[in-house]
């Protein structure tokens, strides 16, 4: 029997406890090779997620491996396969991108040069320009640079493209994807672009308030959600169904959005009085928005 692959992290019970934000006793895990869009409105957690995973930060309960390495007890080892882009990484400002290039090549044993020089070139950057003469755009770009080419089995990415204009965007995704490709890569990375998220990822996890609320594969997320439209009578206890995450009615026209669609459903919304004109799928932006307003409590 071959031995069970190791996940690129699990986590069973992982807490974490700042003084006016919980994040609440959650398990997760990815398969190696896999890629996980993380979501969440501001302050859900994503971050204080990350930085735990980059062992940045402790966790006050529950058990985190890292590619089997146990943390923290086994940090060193976790910490030479991981790799955490986010915002808050500085560079020397003095220094041009070259020297950066050489810097981590001497602490990092499988720096590949030739494909950082791949992405700078890729991503037009200027090799001999001081680091803090460079624009937003510019900085984030050599951020993610210095990451990847570092060819880690983790990748941990905290809003790879925030401030990124659109054609640096689908440049930086592109040098994703390619990333991507390889099939020992695993990669979590958070995102307020949903539709990066739903191009990129395999699998969904969605936190809210510090609780993780979904955690699955991308195409089953997707399917199972749907808008559906109709009008008639419509059950005044729709409401509670588990499947409607939220109902809508303008006089006689009622739109559904659930998040469990099946046939059964449908049949029925039709036995008891819904007439049915249109039934469609959600997008990861439309399910987004519906969760995040079914779970603060608000009626639109
Ligand atoms: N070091 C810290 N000390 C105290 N509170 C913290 C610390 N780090 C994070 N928090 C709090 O934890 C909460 C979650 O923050 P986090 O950065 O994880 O959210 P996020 O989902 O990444 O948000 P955003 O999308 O805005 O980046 C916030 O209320 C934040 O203020």
């Amino acid at each position: 029997m071959s031995p069970s692959p190791v996940p690129a992290f699990a986590l069973r019970g992982v807490s974490k406890r700042y003084e006016a934000f919980t994040l609440h006793p959650l398990d997760l895990e990815l398969a190696e090779g896999q890629i996980m869009g993380l979501v969440g409105v501001n302050g859900a957690g994503k971050s204080t997620l990350l930085r735990l995973l980059a062992g940045l930060s402790l966790a006050d309960g529950g058990q985190l491996e890292v590619l089997g390495h146990r943390l923290p007890e086994q940090q060193v080892q976790a910490k030479q396969h991981t790799a955490l882009a986010s915002e808050d990484m500085r560079m020397y400002g003095s220094q041009t991108l070259s020297w950066h290039f050489d810097f981590v090549r001497r602490m990092v044993p499988q720096w590949d040069g030739a494909y950082a020089e791949h992405l700078r070139r890729r991503f037009d950057l200027p090799a001999d320009q001081r680091v803090a003469g460079f624009s937003h755009g510019q900085r984030v770009k050599a951020l993610l640079l210095l990451v990847l080419a570092r060819r880690t089995r983790l990748l941990l990415l905290d809003e790879p493209t925030t401030g990124l204009d659109p054609v640096a965007r689908a440049e930086v995704l592109d040098a994703l994807a390619e990333v991507l490709m390889d099939e020992r890569r695993s990669v979590l990375f958070s995102s307020h672009q949903t539709g990066e998220v739903e191009r990129l990822a395999d699998r969904i996890a969605f936190l809210h308030q510090g609780r993780l609320l979904t955690d699955e594969a991308k195409d089953s997320y997707l399917e199972r959600w749907r808008r559906i439209v109709g009008h008639g009578y419509a059950p005044d206890d729709l409401g509670d169904w588990p499947e409607v995450a939220q109902c809508r009615r303008n006089g006689s026209l009622v739109e559904l959005r659930v998040r469990a669609f099946s046939p059964g459903l449908q049949e029925r919304l039709q036995a008891r009085g819904m007439q049915i004109h249109q039934i469609t799928p959600l997008t990861l932006e439309d399910i987004f928005v519906s969760t995040v307003r079914e779970h603060s409590g608000a009626t639109a």
